[in-house]
């Protein structure tokens, strides 16, 4: 399962938490301009916006998790099992495989707006990258630095929705998501008065119960709703630092604990990463399971004209700053 989320202050952020039960060797992966996208069933994108995201590289070709561009534009594909349906090519269509599907968008829209035009004539094709990688059934997020959608491929075409609180899990698929969070309609951050009648008497004995009913499990229903009340009741200061940090602590809301969620005998999903993208500065922040230290990276220190890809492996060990 994932979580992923957009968040603002003065700057405005994306970013996601990866669950999973194991890793396939993501890396901080920077694409500049000139990089050549090679593109199974149309143009290669020769040249494009740059991008900077986690990525699986094979062979020199990254197979992007979730990453912004250089307008600030920002895309993560997440879990989408059962739902998610792909298809044979259409005639008419551009038939973008579903993991050509964040550099199409990315490399050539700036906005939400100009990527849901892109989308029109978009049909998610079945192909797959190579034998040695398993089909990824995924839906995806796409944020501006105003606006987001959810892209859903299920056996009835391509789902454009907008996604007005800004979060995405799994499943079920986005507007039943929508439409569960009518029964969190009276959960607050702030103290309320009960309604039980004046002769009742009762009293709040802890704080937060107001809040009570919140789901605090692992599932991508409860997940979305947690993230959702999360991120709106949530305060921080507007820089940098500020805003980092109040990102990766509403990930930390939905954030999981390893041996908490059993996926297959023996073997249990956990957060495996969690980013945090600047969409105005072009900054990927991330922290890993064993190292919750904020690693940067800065997409605008490398050439961006460049045609080659720049790789950053991540940091995945725990260190201590001891005090005395
Ligand atoms: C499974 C990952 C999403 C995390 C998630 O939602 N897990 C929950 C699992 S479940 O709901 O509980 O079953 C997705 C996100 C991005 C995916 C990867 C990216 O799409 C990049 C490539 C794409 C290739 O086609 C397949 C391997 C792959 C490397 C993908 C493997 C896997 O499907 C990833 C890692």
């Amino acid at each position: 399962m994932c979580t992923a989320i957009t968040f603002a202050t003065k700057d405005h952020y994306f970013g996601r938490n990866l669950d999973l039960d194991f890793s396939y060797n993501e890396t901080v992966t920077i694409t500049p301009r000139n990089f050549k996208f090679p593109m199974r069933k149309v143009d290669d994108l020769s040249s494009h916006y740059a991008m900077i995201g986690m990525a699986t590289v094979v062979e020199d070709y990254p197979l992007y998790y979730d990453a912004i561009n250089e307008a600030g534009l920002g895309m993560a594909g997440l879990n989408f099992p059962d739902n998610a349906h792909y298809f044979a090519d259409i005639d008419g269509k551009n038939n973008i495989a579903s993991f050509e599907m964040i550099p199409y968008i990315l490399g050539q829209a700036k906005t939400v707006d100009e990527a849901k035009k892109l989308l029109e004539n978009v049909s998610v094709s079945a192909e797959v990258f190579s034998a040695d990688f398993p089909t990824a059934t995924l839906h995806w997020i796409i944020a501006d630095k105003e606006k987001s959608i959810v892209v859903e491929s299920t056996k009835e075409g391509l789902n454009v929705y907008d996604n007005p609180v800004g979060v995405m899990t799994n499943n079920p698929p986005f507007p039943i998501q929508m439409y569960d969070l009518n029964d969190y309609y009276a959960i607050s951050a702030h103290p309320l008065e009960h309604k039980f009648g004046n002769g009742v008497s009762l009293h709040e004995y802890s704080r937060g119960m107001a809040g009570l009913g919140l789901p605090g499990d692992l599932s991508s229903k409860s997940r979305f709703v947690r993230a959702v009340f999360t991120k709106y009741n949530s305060m921080c200061d507007d820089d940098e630092l500020s805003s980092i940090n109040q990102f990766f602590k509403i990930l930390g809301s939905v954030e999981q604990v390893k041996g908490l969620c059993e996926v297959t005998p023996g073997k249990y999903e956990y957060t495996i990463y969690s980013s945090c993208m600047n969409q105005d500065k072009g900054i990927f922040y991330y922290t890993t399971y064993g190292n919750s230290d904020i690693h940067a990276i800065d997409m605008h220190k490398v050439d961006l004209d460049g045609g080659k890809l720049s790789i950053y492996k991540l940091n995945k060990k725990l260190s201590v700053s001891y005090d005395n």
